[in-house]
């Protein structure tokens, strides 16, 4: 069945149906991290939201024809501060040494943590470091066409230069002006001029380039880093609405200025921020926690993933212990309801639920979706069900089997240890000594099962962290 699929698109202000520039190849740039710390959860909502929106891709253009790109940013103040103060503190290696191996570490916790809630690596992660020649090259090429210039070491993209200045965020220069914390410097022609390449500190990272050893802005990273990758247009262009002023308008200011018959990106995506009462989640504002503590708290990658699509992503939202625990204990029904009726292998051989596909091709309408999901409680839905938790990506094919094969083992010796708890209950009301039956209550407690017990009845249920290892001894 033909799939329309809607976006909004912030430049246009409206959702429009989405038209790729060549469906053997459908283009997506979205702006990565800046690799200095552990992500927080709400860098986490991107990842998410356009892990969707690219399963939604390659579903309806074929996995094949979709090309997914996020960058890293590594060249930053505070990768170079950590790698200094290590330094300092006796660790052995260059400056330079110190700052990839921030980095490394930083990329390799954040990719185990979006894997953890379910996010496809994207085809491509390039990393702003392997392609300062091509940043080079488009300052140089910005310059020559009289849209930057050079001061005291620094390159500056010249904004009165670009008459469409502001589009996306729908913002006048004056305006940014007035409103903005733009950094006043002597070298600048004009307040709103923004950094392509700035000079380096001997003892900080730097590149050799016409302008001196230096580093590039963060700006012309994606600029570069999108245009080597997808070339001059691409298709969709996405990232958190906190980065559409001023990051994103730059990018096009910088894109456009090098390519001008090229359109860079015809459709910008933007998520909403994740709040903690009401106020952005960030690292600046110290509100936040990290993907990582969620999950050693205890808090399955999976029920993260619901929570977040739960919410349109064009709204803000708020993280609840409550919305965690609702996710959880449905996630728990679902699984539940796999082993009993499913079988997760002829699940494979279903095709997703066009309501659930059409959902998605609603401007990714993911708590419609989710409504779906729940609506296929039925025994004849298991396999179903099963199928679209896989689509979705709350489990990859091979965490359901497992999760099934788990509960339903666990189950099976769940049978047994009721009918030993019964006789020892039994027991125990005859000599009055419950230690045994409180042994084996504690032991169930740990394994995360839980214990009703009525007079003639042991009913045991294992709840969605339950761990059958833990109930050896019964
Ligand atoms: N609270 C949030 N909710 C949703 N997305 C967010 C939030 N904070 C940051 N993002 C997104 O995370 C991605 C990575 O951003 P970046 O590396 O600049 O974040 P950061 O500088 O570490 O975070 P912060 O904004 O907390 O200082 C961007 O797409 C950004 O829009
Ligand atoms: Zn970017």
């Amino acid at each position: 069945m033909e799939v329309k699929i809607q976006l909004h698109d912030t430049m246009q202000r409206k959702k429009r149906p989405f038209e790729p520039i060549d469906p053997e190849n459908v283009r997506m740039y979205v702006c990565g991290p800046t690799v200095y710390d552990r992500a927080h959860l709400g860098n986490a909502r991107p990842v998410v939201v356009f892990d969707v929106l690219y399963r939604l891709l390659r579903h309806v253009y074929g996995a094949d024809h979709v090309t997914y790109v996020r960058n890293f940013t590594d060249v930053d103040d505070k990768i170079n501060a950590t790698a200094l103060a290590r330094k300092e503190a006796g660790a052995g290696g260059t400056l330079e040494e110190l700052v990839h191996q921030r980095s490394d570490e930083t990329i390799g916790w954040y990719l185990n943590d979006m894997r953890a809630l379910g996010a496809l690596d994207p085809d491509e992660m390039p990393r702003a470091t392997e392609f300062i020649e091509p940043m080079v090259a488009m300052i140089e090429d910005l310059i020559a066409k009289g849209h930057a210039y050079e001061a005291e070491g620094h390159v500056l993209f010249a904004v009165e230069s670009y008459k469409e200045y502001g589009r996306l965020s729908g913002r006048s220069v004056d305006d940014m002006i007035a409103g903005a914390r733009v950094e006043v410097a002597p070298y600048k022609k004009n307040p709103m001029d923004f950094v392509l390449w700035k000079p380096s500190t001997d003892d900080l990272p730097g590149w050799d380039s016409p302008w001196g050893r230096g580093r590039p802005g963060w700006h012309i990273e994606c600029s570069a880093m999108s245009h080597e990758l997808l070339g001059a247009t691409f298709d969709i262009h996405g990232g958190g609405n906190d980065l559409q002023f001023p990051h994103h308008e730059n990018e096009i200011a910088q894109s456009k200025c090098a390519h001008p018959d090229a359109g860079f990106a015809n459709y910008w995506l933007h998520n909403e921020m994740l709040q903690v009462e009401g106020k952005k989640m960030s690292k600046s504002l110290g509100n936040f926690f990290t993907v990582h503590d969620l999950l050693e708290q205890g808090v399955p990658g999976e029920v993260i993933r619901f929570v977040f699509l739960g919410t349109h992503y064009r709204k803000p939202m708020d993280w609840t212990e409550e919305k965690a625990v609702d996710a959880e204990n449905r996630l728990h029904g679902f699984v539940e309801l796999i082993a009993q009726y499913g079988d997760v292998d002829d699940a494979m051989k279903l095709r997703p639920e066009q309501a659930i596909i059409d959902a998605l091709a609603d401007d990714l309408n993911t708590h419609a979706a989710l409504e779906c999901l729940k609506k296929m409680n039925g025994s004849d839905d298991a396999n179903a069900l099963a199928r679209n938790l896989i689509f979705l990506g709350f489990f990859s094919e091979e965490a359901l089997s497992a999760r099934v094969s788990t509960y339903r083992n666990g189950v099976d010796s769940l049978r047994r240890i009721a009918q030993k708890l019964h006789d020892a209950r039994q027991r125990a009301m005859k000599s009055k000594d419950f230690s045994e039956v409180d042994r084996m209550k504690h032991i169930l407690s740990l394994a995360n099962v839980s214990v009703r017990m009525s007079k003639d009845h042991v009913d045991l249920r294992p709840e969605i962290d339950f761990d059958p290892a833990k109930l050896e001894g019964l």
